[in-house]
């Protein structure tokens, strides 16, 4: 079945600096947006804005319901943050089962993790930890996800991996991906925006963000 995540009238201001300014988003089930743009350009706050864990102005409506805390329901959107968000005490076993998420399929995919159902979070490396984060959220029963830097932190290969499983996930999801990894977002993704002075500006070939001075000339 196919679902409409529809994002609108977002405005956020801190103090006399806007932020964000009247954004409009839709995503459907199958679609992987893009989202790129300079540090600090809103893009983090954007996705907390619409996971509603930052309060902003919008409008946040998924097949024509409007939420103001769709954190509230994983069910309908999880979210991937820029930050390490699993504790480092819990098991992997834990994890796995607490979000509903196949261990097995995970480690014939990264056989690095082959036998340490056990290990905690802790006990691995910073990207290895990430990778955990990063697959349980993409394969979780959501119908939205949004993923912050999901690429920034991971090696080529697992990132490899990575894109073929978000490709896979998106026939029965839709995708909100924001990472300075710019020619993985442009390779995974369409349609792309880029975010600047607080608007959205929809990107169709490389040009555009040499434009808009996201890359250099
Ligand atoms: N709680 C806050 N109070 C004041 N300003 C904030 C707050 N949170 C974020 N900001 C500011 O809002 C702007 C947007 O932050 P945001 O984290 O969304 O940027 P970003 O586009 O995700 O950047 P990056 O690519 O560096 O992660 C930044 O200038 C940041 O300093």
């Amino acid at each position: 079945m196919k679902h409409a995540l529809e994002i609108s009238s977002v405005r956020l201001l801190f103090g006399e600096r806007l932020i964000l300014s009247d954004v409009y988003l839709k995503i459907e089930t199958g679609n992987i947006m893009g989202l790129l743009g300079q540090n600090g350009c809103g893009k983090s706050c954007l996705m907390r804005g619409i996971y509603g864990t930052l309060a902003c102005e919008k409008s946040v409506s998924i097949d024509d319901i409007y939420f103001l805390d769709v954190y509230k329901h994983p069910q309908l959107v999880r979210y991937l943050p820029q930050h390490n968000f699993i504790p480092k005490w819990l098991s992997l076993k834990h994890i796995f089962r607490d979000f509903r998420v196949d261990f097995t399929g995970f480690a014939e995919l990264f056989p690095e993790f082959r036998g340490r159902e056990k290990a905690k979070t802790g006990e691995l490396s910073g990207g290895m930890h990430r990778l955990v984060e990063l697959y349980i959220i993409l394969k979780s029963d959501s119908q939205f996800i949004l993923l912050d830097e999901p690429f920034t932190h991971i090696s080529p290969v697992h990132n490899d991996i990575i894109e073929n499983t978000i490709l896979s996930e998106a026939e029965n999801k839709g995708f909100l991906i924001t990472d300075h990894m710019y020619r993985r977002i442009r390779k995974v993704s369409d349609p792309v925006y880029l975010l600047s002075n607080g608007k959205t500006h929809l990107v169709k070939e490389e040009e555009d963000l040499r434009v808009l001075r996201y890359v250099p000339r």
